[in-house]
């Protein structure tokens, strides 16, 4: 039995005092420090979390008894410094609050509690992560049926509203190509005056590019590829030729100080030429970042990458592109993303692309699922105590909302998890 399939027995809940409803938040990551470890005896401590699922710096010291790994062990933690509560708020899912214990977020596994041994796993990981919100356009424009204008604009809204930083809006591409994103005008007409957020669009030539300007776009997206075959399905030209084409899109925005994201497709595999060496990858990387990119996204677009290949083309992309001007883009085919991520992040990358219920998919890139999910990225972070200001709870009304839409269970495993915890809790 899953720990969301066991009744919410409210011995298991944390401190009742001030509070009206509260569910207990299931995580293999967190677990309140009384529980069985499922992770033997190694655990995650994270900085406390405030209402709004932002981590302040208020830390824990645990001190671990000896234990085993066993799953059954019962952990045997005692707290020697306390800065907070034993458990805290963790944002809002449908107006009703969510709990994590007040965990840390440096790693203390193992055998012995020295410094050597805390920060084994996880002292790389960024404190702060900026995700990078694509479900609008990568995630929309695979859609067969025409998603209304409206419905759009209610998304990039409710996405807005979460806190996320980034919200790519919309495509300036051809309409023949992808008809679903025909209404980019529109789109950015009714969004471009949103405020604390950047609305990037894709834009794959100078024609796009002024389209997208005229339209009120202050920041833009062009898209390589490290496979010919993927670039010419995708774009209808050569990466060489797509390579010029983005040189004059480059000089354009720099004119006009508008900043300009480089995408690399096919980074790990193509659906077309199987898999792709990462030194085609680091050359079309470092070809964006050099005509000016701020900011070079790595795609995985078809999800066939593991850890086992995102370790080697990053290596080679990072030997000629500094790691801060690096994103990461998965797709969850194999279900592999929050581990590529999570490599991600111990290789030193802090900007990682993901679409809200895991919408997505590329038009030229049959098969291919649909990006990670925004709020299975969220969770995993939370639980690693890392930065984003996301409000899950608002993230949770916004998968929700378009999931209606279209008419599907939402591709997130962290929103259907999180769906049915409110479920059980209206038993209580
Ligand atoms: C690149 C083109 C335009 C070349 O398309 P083409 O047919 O080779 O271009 P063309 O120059 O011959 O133009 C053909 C027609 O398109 C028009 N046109 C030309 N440019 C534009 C424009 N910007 N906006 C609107 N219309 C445009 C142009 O005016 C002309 O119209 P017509 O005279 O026939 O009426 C086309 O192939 C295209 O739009 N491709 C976009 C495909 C796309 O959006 N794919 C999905 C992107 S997702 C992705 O790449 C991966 C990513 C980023 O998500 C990361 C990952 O997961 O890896």
């Amino acid at each position: 039995m899953s720990s969301l399939e066991e009744p919410l027995g409210l011995d298991k809940l944390p401190s009742l005092s001030n509070i009206d409803r509260l569910y207990r938040f299931p995580s293999s990551a967190c677990r309140p420090i009384d529980e069985d470890m499922g992770m033997g005896n190694c655990w995650i401590e994270g900085r406390s979390c405030s209402s709004s699922n932002s981590c302040n710096e208020d830390y824990e010291e645990y001190e671990q008894e000896p234990i085993s790994w066993g799953r059954k062990t019962r952990s045997s933690l005692k707290r020697t410094s306390s800065l907070g509560r034993s458990s805290v708020a963790c944002g809002t899912v449908n107006g009703i609050l969510h709990f994590l214990p007040n965990y840390n977020c440096r790693s203390y596994c193992n055998d012995n509690d020295t410094g050597e041994t805390k920060f084994k796993f996880f002292k790389d990981i960024p404190r702060y992560v900026k995700i990078v919100e694509v479900g609008p356009r990568d995630g929309l424009q695979n859609e067969k049926t025409i998603v209304p204008t409206s419905v759009k604009v209610e998304l990039i809204r409710k996405l807005v509203s979460c806190g996320l930083p980034v919200v790519e809006a919309t495509s300036f591409v051809s309409p023949k190509w992808v008809p679903q994103l025909a209404d980019a005008k529109d789109v950015m007409d009714a969004v471009k005056n949103f405020e604390g957020v950047r609305l990037p669009v894709l834009t794959p030539n100078l024609k796009g590019f002024e389209a997208a300007v005229a339209a009120g776009a202050k920041e833009v997206a062009v898209f390589a590829s490290a496979s010919e075959s993927f670039s010419k399905s995708n774009i209808n030209c050569t990466i060489d030729e797509s390579l010029s084409r983005y040189r004059s899109v480059t000089s354009a925005a720099k004119r006009l100080s508008i900043p300009v994201r480089g995408y690399v497709s096919c980074v790990v595999g193509c659906p077309v030429e199987g898999s792709i060496s990462p030194t085609k990858v680091a050359h079309v990387a470092k070809e964006l970042h050099d005509m000016g990119c701020f900011e070079i996204s790595l795609g995985d677009t078809i999800g066939v990458a593991t850890p086992g290949t995102v370790l080697p083309m990053l290596e080679a992309v990072m030997a000629v592109v500094p790691v801060e001007k690096l994103a990461v883009h998965f797709h969850d085919t194999y279900g592999q993303s929050l581990p590529n991520i999570l490599l991600s992040l111990q290789m030193g990358i802090s900007t990682v692309d993901s679409s809200v219920s895991g919408l997505g998919g590329c038009p030229y890139a049959k098969g291919a699922s649909g990006n990670v999910a925004t709020e299975d990225v969220v969770y995993m972070l939370n639980g690693l105590g890392v930065k984003t200001n996301i409000d899950m709870g608002k993230l949770m009304l916004a998968g929700e909302y378009i999931s209606k839409y279209l008419g599907r269970q939402s591709g997130s495993k962290t929103a259907v998890a999180l769906g049915r915890v409110t479920a059980d809790a209206s038993k209580i």
